[in-house]
């Protein structure tokens, strides 16, 4: 609840406003019956004419008043509704961007999306219905009452009763939707889970036959989310049916124990209509409010799991360390570094002691899973060092802001990612203030001079993904975005794999002019990639079994050796 105030609390005003006009809604309804009964007490019994009319008047007059506060309660609950919605949201993506990877797994990051998207819409959508069905009903049962007394003490001690019951079946049925909606926002969880992995794996799916196996478990996913359904649908009908019948109940009970307080004298004709009019207005809102009281406990899940994004502690968070630019020969030094996943049972790097200097390039070559990306990741701090440290510019990266530590990074992931847009759009998140001419220099020296013929040029438009591009084409586009910076350091994580010999050797030379001033880190499996690397780090199970130029680690190191032996390097392949 504290985490919902939190985002209430810049809108007070807009809430004050919202819950007078509510009153005035509740107010008019409560008051409409009170002049029906004058109009027939008075008016009817002594056939004064002019007193219905003045008092039909009235009625016309207050049923607007309430009728407009109804309207305009609407309206403000629904922009309140909407404005917290949108805080959130945002709230919950700037979170998100603070997150490391382990942080985003901790989630899952089809949780991350429906607490996102959905979670927020039934907070939202709870709220509108709590401030519009909920928030009136103490008002509404204390004054009801209240009026009921002024006519009868009987008919109010009746009226007591019947509201008593009712808020007792409320917290009674209230408890054991609980359950269901908090099992239901499990099983929802599970189906973005399952969806999201069917739809991006379909292909893979599809090749490998697997259709009929997947397809049973998004059925399956997809039934118990059902049935969690129907169980509270179930609940819903049951709980309706009988709120009409203890309804009709109720107005036979005012109907005959008001005939006898009548023909006793203790109360008017007109006064039975007021009292049932009380009645049905106290338990139609209670009831409603019983309805919303159901969904209250999912909204309270569902406040609580985004509670937990925006309170979790990231597992990186910023130094209070600035980064002043050096010109320095070491860019950056791994000073006996190892590193666990949170998961792991073993260190997945051992050790590392390299430095990483201004002007070179260190290649990083190794089996698969041997710890390459993980080193790339480390460096911009994706994740902390579980011992030893990593420094940059001499000073240790956890005592740095990542903002500063990534401005001085170009960075080009295993997997180029490109976001929907244009490419030049894309190339700008290298360097907003990069003109055409940088992004065509960038280009040329990435070898993507396809980019030429592309309808629209630096224009074309390029789909969520860069899925519109071939796998060669989008490595050599996430290349140029890393190069429309200037950076310290540049990090190229399996970059050239999907490019040709011809391409790999031509962006090689290119880029040695390109990036002279800076230290380079190529990770990579082709021996023919790092050949000419100042320095070629291999890797083996996260340990660096060898550091040296490729002529010296063909003599010395027999892993290295035997890479560049099975690709036909250096040796009798
Ligand atoms: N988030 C994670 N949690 C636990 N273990 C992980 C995680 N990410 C990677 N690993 C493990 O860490 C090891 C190193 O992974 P990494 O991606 O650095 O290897 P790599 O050498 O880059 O492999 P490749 O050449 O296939 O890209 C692997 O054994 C992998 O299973």
């Amino acid at each position: 609840m504290r985490t919902f105030l939190r985002f209430l609390k810049p809108y007070r005003g807009l809430c004050l406003l919202t819950l007078l006009v509510m009153a005035l809604d509740v107010a008019g309804a409560l008051y409409l019956p009170t002049i029906v009964a004058d109009m027939i007490n008075i008016g009817v019994a002594g056939g004064d004419l002019d007193f219905i009319l003045r008092k039909g008047g009235l009625m016309l007059g207050v049923a607007l008043v309430s009728g407009g506060g109804t309207l305009m309660g609407c309206f403000l609950c629904a922009r309140l509704s909407a404005r917290i919605g949108r805080d959130m949201r945002n709230a919950l993506y700037d979170k998100s961007l603070t997150f490391s990877a382990s942080d985003f797994e901790g989630f899952g990051t089809g949780s991350m999306i429906t607490r996102t998207l959905n979670d927020v819409n039934v907070v939202q959508q709870a709220f509108v219905w709590s401030v519009q069905m909920v928030l009136p009903v103490p008002l509404m049962c204390v004054i009801g009452v209240l009026m009921a007394f002024s006519i009868d003490h009987v008919m109010g001690l009746l009226l007591i009763g019947i509201t008593l019951v009712v808020i007792l079946g409320a917290v009674l049925v209230t408890r054991r939707a609980s359950a269901i909606f908090a099992r239901a926002q499990r099983f929802l969880d599970r189906i973005s889970v399952v969806v999201r992995e069917n739809i991006t794996g379909a292909r893979v799916i599809r090749a490998f036959n697997k259709a009929t196996g997947e397809a049973g478990r998004m059925r399956r996913s997809f039934t118990d989310y059902a049935q969690a359904a129907i169980q509270a649908n179930t609940l819903f009908f049951v709980l309706e049916s009988l709120a009409i019948f203890f309804l009709n109940l109720c107005v036979v009970a005012i109907l005959w124990l008001g005939g006898n307080r009548i023909g006793g004298g203790f109360m008017e004709i007109g006064d039975i209509t007021a009292l049932t009019e009380y009645a049905v207005l106290i338990l139609f809102y209670v009831m409603m409010a019983q309805m919303v009281l159901m969904l209250l406990p999912r909204a309270k899940v569902c406040l609580e799991r985004i509670d937990a994004v925006l309170s979790h502690r990231p597992e990186i968070t910023d130094g209070a360390g600035s980064l002043p630019q050096t010109e320095g020969e070491a860019v950056c030094a791994f000073q006996h570094a190892w590193f666990r996943f949170a998961d792991a049972d073993e260190a997945t790097l051992q050790d590392l002691d390299f430095v990483l200097r201004r002007g070179q390039t260190t290649a990083i070559i190794g089996s698969t899973g041997s710890g390459k990306s993980t080193i790339a990741k480390l460096l911009l701090r994706f994740h902390d060092v579980t011992q030893g440290a990593i420094c940059f510019d001499g000073a240790d990266l956890r005592t740095l802001r990542q903002e500063d530590l990534r401005q001085r990074i170009a960075y080009v992931p295993q997997k180029a990612w490109l976001f929907s847009g244009t490419v030049a759009e894309n190339l700008r998140h290298g360097n907003p203030q990069a003109g055409e001419e940088d992004l065509r220099h960038a280009l040329a020296v990435a070898q993507a001079g396809f980019v030429d013929s592309l309808p629209g040029g630096l224009q074309a438009r390029v789909e969520q993904g860069g899925r519109n591009f071939s796998g060669g084409q989008k490595q050599r586009l996430a290349i140029a975005r890393a190069l429309t910076k200037r950076a310290d350091l540049y990090i190229f994580d399996d970059s050239f794999s999907a490019l040709d010999f011809q391409t790999d050797a031509a962006l090689r030379r290119a880029l040695r002019q390109e990036v002279a001033g800076s230290a380079v880190l190529i990770i990579a499996q082709r021996v023919s990639t790092i050949a000419h690397a100042d320095q070629i780090i291999v890797l083996e199970d996260g340990r660096a079994v060898g550091i040296g130029r490729h002529e010296e680690l063909l003599e010395t190191c027999p892993v290295y050796r035997e890479i560049a032996q099975s690709q036909g390097k250096g040796g009798e392949s």
